[in-house]
């Protein structure tokens, strides 16, 4: 019989992740394999591809692919995922700190809502009107008006392909202000070259964007595929003490045929 790998299938409002959990390192880390497990059609489906390994300094470490199949600098949504997976695989009860590509990572799960802390952001840059920010993932924010009816995969898709950021690539977050405590967001995302329902990087990108012009220490966040919320404290040009919130939840599991 052929061999096969167990997966688990993980949505975190909507942006949504193959989980596996590879701490026997049994996982083949190619990118062809991870970008057909991701296909929509030909695989699994997913935004990304994420695998659960032990880690000797904290509970786990998180690998992290792009559904083009390489792998990628963090992702929030998927790291907010990860701890879920980790908490259904008994590895902590209610805190955690895991390890990822940018450094230690806290967390809290109660009731299905991961909590995540980011790393430190060190300052916001400016690109004529909009912003440019690394939050574990490098992130442009735009403000827009109707983003409703915005084109995003167009203007997402021009930016992130210009000559500025062609080269390392870029998440390109459009942003709407909806009241005084809660934007609107929509994300281009690099390596998934399309939107997603939701970008848990750039959520974070946009809401300290908001909170550093408005003096504010948190900020909830509207996305395609649900509702976060976004804490931190300034500090400086930058900003610590960052926190993301939101649900994270398995959807389904099955085998993969190798
Ligand atoms: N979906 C993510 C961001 C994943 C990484 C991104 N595509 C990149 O390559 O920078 C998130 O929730 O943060």
């Amino acid at each position: 019989m052929n061999k096969q790998i167990k997966f688990y299938k993980y949505q975190g409002t909507g942006n949504d992740f193959v989980m596996i959990d590879n701490r026997d390192l049994e996982f083949p880390k190619s990118t062809d394999f991870i970008e057909k497990l991701c296909d929509r059609r030909f695989g699994i489906g997913g935004d990304g591809l994420i695998l659960l390994e032990n880690d000797e300094k904290s509970d786990f470490k998180m690998v992290y692919y792009n559904s083009d199949g390489n792998e990628s600098t963090m992702c929030g949504n998927g790291g907010r995922c990860i701890v879920a997976f980790a908490h259904f695989l008994d590895i902590f009860e209610d805190k955690t700190t895991f390890d990822a590509i940018d450094g230690l990572h806290k967390a809290e799960i109660k009731n299905g809502i991961v909590k995540l802390k980011m790393i430190d952001v060190k300052n916001i840059s400016t690109d004529g009107n909009d912003f440019v920010l690394n939050t574990g993932s490098p992130h442009y924010v735009k403000y827009v008006k109707m983003l409703n009816n915005y084109n995003v995969f167009k203007n997402g898709n021009e930016i992130r392909n210009s000559e500025t950021y062609k080269k390392e690539g870029i998440n390109v977050n459009f942003v709407e202000t909806v009241s005084d405590n809660e934007l609107f967001v929509r994300t281009y995302e690099r390596g998934v070259e399309d939107e997603t329902y939701s970008c848990g990087t750039g959520v974070t990108a946009a809401a300290l964007t908001f909170m550093d012009k408005n003096n504010q220490t948190s900020v909830a966040v509207k996305v395609l595929g649900g509702q976060l919320k976004v804490y931190a404290e300034k500090n400086g040009e930058g900003f610590t003490d960052i926190w993301l919130e939101g649900p994270a939840n398995q959807v389904f599991k099955g085998d993969i045929a190798l």
